[in-house]
């Protein structure tokens, strides 16, 4: 699918659900998995990924029943039986392919966890050597450090240290799957870890699931090991990442966009998204469930760190092509390991679009230029696709190839922007 999108001459006026939280709803199937009986999960993402995380579990022996508004899953109380060697195919899901290598120390058989060949490209080594010192036997079946991965072995437990410069999933991946080991886990980070809000995701999901994780000292995740997720209902919370796309389309295009089903308080990194366009000139207004950006003026640059916020480094990347001075963004080398080496994908769509980029070390720094169409190849990475829709919109004449590739986490993204009126269709 091609999208080609013209520029677009007056403001927007756009008010836009947030679809549901893929990191929530990733984190919740799971713990709704091993959970001690049966869990309805309200509302969750269903798109490419955490459909494969869902199918993941059934092919490890979960019962899970599609109902109208949800998701019933019948927990396992961490006791995952398959019932015989099991191979899974996580394609370009990073998050289940992190994610299950942990729970698949749970399953009564061996489990291999393998995926596309860019996630056979994406580092998975500091959490392959984490649950060998804890009891598991992780073997690599292709190149060392990378999946695909043979997973066996029983969940022992005891202290593990992670270095913490690649990706947080290594982490959220013991921590969830920690209140079934024999002995209680501790899990000490380095300073400052990458990503380091989506613990706090993972965290907050597991105290609302029964788990209090005691973050007491700094760096230091300690998790009982003396009972189950609890079953529940749990209603999923919408995904400021997605969102980011609508505020961006706002800053550039001006105009006005409200974004609902967003939860003020919630510890989603990208919920800090907003406040970075408010630096650069928009106004921002946070209810107690949405966010309201309102544009007039130019936009100027911005210096940042978006460590914390890795999902929305592409959409400020093409917001800051419009600015009238430079933006600088510090903290993102870990973008290298995702869907495609991010800074590159930023390097490489904005020049060829005119805008300018130097990219060094963990940061990137973009100035505007003389900006025109083009086409951009997103790479089969939905957040170059999304984030070259602000480019059309803003630019005009601007074709995005694979555009469907937007189904990894958000399928009906290009039907709201032509309920929106901001595409055309073709
Ligand atoms: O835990 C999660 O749900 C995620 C963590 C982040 O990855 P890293 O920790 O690898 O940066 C993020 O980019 C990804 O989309 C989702
Ligand atoms: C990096 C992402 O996801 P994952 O790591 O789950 O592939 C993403 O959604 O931008």
């Amino acid at each position: 699918m091609i999208v080609h999108l013209e520029k677009r001459q007056d403001p927007v006026d756009l008010v836009i659900q947030a679809p549901p939280s893929k990191s929530y709803t990733h984190r919740a199937f799971i713990a709704a998995a091993l959970a001690d009986g049966e869990s309805f999960i309200e509302d969750p993402l269903i798109a490419e990924d955490t459909l494969l995380t869902l199918q993941a579990l059934r092919t490890l022996g979960v019962k899970v029943e599609e109902e109208e508004g949800g998701i019933r899953i019948h927990g396992t109380r961490g006791a995952l039986r398959p019932g015989r060697p099991v191979t899974i195919d996580l394609k370009n899901s990073g998050t289940s392919m992190r994610l299950l290598a942990s729970v698949s120390l749970l399953a009564d058989h061996p489990v291999i966890l393998t995926g596309s060949p860019r996630m056979c490209e994406r580092p998975i080594g500091d959490l392959v050597e984490a649950i060998n010192r804890i009891g598991g036997t992780v073997r690599y079946l292709g190149r060392p450090g990378y999946p695909p991965i043979e997973v066996s072995g029983r969940l022992l437990g005891g202290q593990v240290r992670l270095p913490s410069g690649v990706s947080s999933q290594f982490v959220t991946s013991l921590l969830m799957t920690a209140p079934y080991a024999a002995e209680p886990i501790e899990v000490r980070t380095g300073e400052n870890p990458v990503s380091a809000s989506y613990l706090g995701i993972t965290t907050d999901l597991m105290r609302n699931f029964g788990i209090n994780v005691d973050e007491s000292k700094p760096g230091l995740f300690r998790v009982p090991n003396t009972s189950a997720y609890l079953s529940r209902r749990y209603s999923v919370e919408g995904d400021y990442s997605s969102a980011s796309y609508f505020f961006g389309i706002g800053a550039i295009c001006g105009g006005e966009v409200t974004v609902t089903n967003l939860k003020k308080g919630s510890p989603q990194g990208d919920r800090g998204f907003p406040a970075i366009l408010e630096m650069m000139g928009c106004r921002v207004q946070s209810g107690e469930t949405s966010v309201h950006l309102r544009m007039e003026g130019p936009l100027s640059g911005t210096d940042i760190n978006m460590s914390s916020m890795p999902d929305t480094v592409q959409t400020l990347s093409a917001v800051a092509a419009f600015a009238d001075s430079p933006t600088e963004i510090t903290g993102v080398g870990h973008l290298r390991h995702k869907e495609s080496d991010r800074i590159e994908a930023i390097r490489r769509v904005l020049t060829a679009l005119g805008a300018e980029v130097v990219a060094s070390g963990d940061a990137i720094r973009i100035t505007s230029g003389r900006l025109h169409g083009g086409v951009i190849d997103p790479e089969n990475d939905h957040r170059t696709a999304m984030s070259g829709a602000l480019l059309g919109l803003g630019i005009g004449d601007v074709s995005i190839l694979d555009a469907g590739c937007v189904a990894k986490s958000y399928p009906a993204f290009w039907d709201l922007l032509m309920e929106a009126g901001l595409w055309n269709g073709m």
